[in-house]
C-alpha cells in the first residue's frame, strides 16, 4: 500500500491532539504519511441536548466508523473510555497505544484540593461514575450536571459558575494544560472509567494489512489492563457511562509480573457501593475482569446500578 493514510478525528482541541499524536506514532514507527480528517458528529453540532438524549456517548464513536466503513478514511482515534464495549461489525481495535495517567483530577478555584472546598460548594460534572464516588466521600458538596469540552469545563471554574470541576488528567495532559490541575485524585477514593486515558485506533477489520501494520502501535500491558477493565464493564452489562469504576495495573508479583485489578460499582447517590480487587496473570486478562465483575454480580452490584436512573458521560 502507498499514499498517505487518511486518519479520521472529531475536531475537538482533545481530539485533534490525540489524533495528531497517534498521526506522529504511524509517520515514526511505520514509515507511512498521514493525514488528519475532521469528522463532525452530532455530539459536536448539538451542543444543547443532554449527550443521553443523542444516545450516549457512541454518538461520537459512530459518525467515525461510519466514515471508515464507507472509505472516507483509513483509520480512527478515540478515547477508547468512549467506546461501547460490543464490538462493531467490519470494525478492528487495531491498536491501544501506551497510555497516559488514568487518574481523575481536580481543577478548583484558589488551588483548593476537595478536602479544602467548604461545605455547600459547587462542583460540576455529567458522569454518574464522578458523581456517586464524590458523593461517597459525604463532603457535603453540591454536584452540578455540566457537559462541554475540557476547555469549557474549566472556564466555568474561571468564571465562578462552579467551584470546582473533576476531569480526566490524560485529556489535561494531552492539551499541555497539567498546570491547571489543584488536585491528583488517588484512585482509593476515585476509581477512572475503564479505558480512561487509552486511545483507541481502529479500522476496517477487511484492511489486513493495515491491521498488521497498526498492531506495531499496540502496548502489551496497556492492552491488557484495558482488557481487564472492559471486561468488567461487559460483564456487569453496564453502558460506557455507568456509575462504575474499575482500573488495572500490570504489578511485580511474587513469580513476576501480574495485572492488579480494582472495580467499584456504586448507587448513583454513592450511598452504596460493591468494591472489589483481584489480581491474575497479565495473559489471562479478560478472564480476570470478567471473574471479578461474576464475583461483584454475587454481592448485587447490578441492582444497585440499575437504580440509576440517567446514564450520561463519562
Ligand atoms: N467523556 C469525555 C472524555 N473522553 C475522554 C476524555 C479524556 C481523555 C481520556 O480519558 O482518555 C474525556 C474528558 C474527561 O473525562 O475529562
Amino acid at each position: 500500500m502507498s499514499g498517505a493514510l487518511r486518519l479520521g478525528t472529531r475536531a475537538s482541541a482533545l481530539a485533534t491532539t490525540q489524533s495528531g499524536h497517534v498521526a506522529d506514532l504511524v509517520r515514526e514507527r511505520l514509515g507511512r504519511d498521514v493525514e488528519l480528517v475532521e469528522i463532525a458528529t452530532e455530539g459536536d453540532v448539538n451542543r444543547t441536548a443532554a449527550l443521553a438524549q443523542l444516545g450516549g456517548t457512541g454518538v461520537f464513536v459512530s459518525a467515525l466508523r461510519d466514515a471508515l466503513l464507507e472509505g472516507r478514511v483509513d483509520l480512527a482515534v478515540h478515547s477508547l473510555k468512549d467506546i461501547p464495549t460490543t464490538p462493531a461489525d467490519g470494525i478492528t481495535l487495531a491498536a491501544v497505544p501506551v497510555r497516559e495517567d488514568p487518574r481523575d483530577v481536580v481543577v478548583a478555584r484558589d488551588g483548593l484540593t476537595l478536602g479544602e472546598l467548604p461545605v455547600g460548594s459547587r462542583l460540576g460534572t455529567g458522569s454518574p461514575r464522578r458523581v456517586s464516588q464524590l458523593a461517597a466521600l459525604g463532603l457535603g458538596l453540591e454536584l452540578q450536571g455540566i457537559r462541554g469540552n475540557v476547555g469549557t469545563r474549566i472556564r466555568k471554574v474561571r468564571d465562578g459558575e462552579v467551584d470546582a470541576v473533576v476531569l480526566a488528567r490524560a485529556g489535561l495532559a494531552r492539551l499541555g494544560r497539567l498546570d491547571e490541575v489543584t488536585e491528583v485524585l488517588d484512585p482509593l477514593q476515585m476509581l477512572p472509567a475503564p479505558g480512561q486515558g487509552a486511545l483507541a485506533v481502529e479500522c476496517r477489520s477487511a484492511d489486513t494489512g493495515l491491521v498488521a501494520e497498526l498492531a506495531r502501535l499496540d502496548d502489551a500491558a496497556t492492552r491488557a489492563a484495558v482488557t481487564a477493565e472492559r471486561a468488567v464493564l461487559s460483564t456487569l452489562e453496564a453502558g460506557c457511562s455507568a456509575p462504575l469504576g474499575a482500573l488495572a495495573e500490570v504489578v511485580e508479583g511474587e513469580d513476576g509480573e501480574e495485572l492488579w485489578l480494582r472495580a467499584v460499582a456504586l448507587s448513583e447517590d454513592g450511598g452504596l457501593s460493591v468494591r472489589m480487587s483481584a489480581t491474575g496473570p497479565v495473559a489471562e486478562a479478560r478472564e480476570l475482569g470478567t471473574r471479578l465483575a461474576s464475583d461483584m454480580l454475587a454481592e448485587g452490584a447490578a441492582d444497585l446500578m440499575t437504580a440509576s436512573p440517567s446514564r450520561d458521560h463519562q
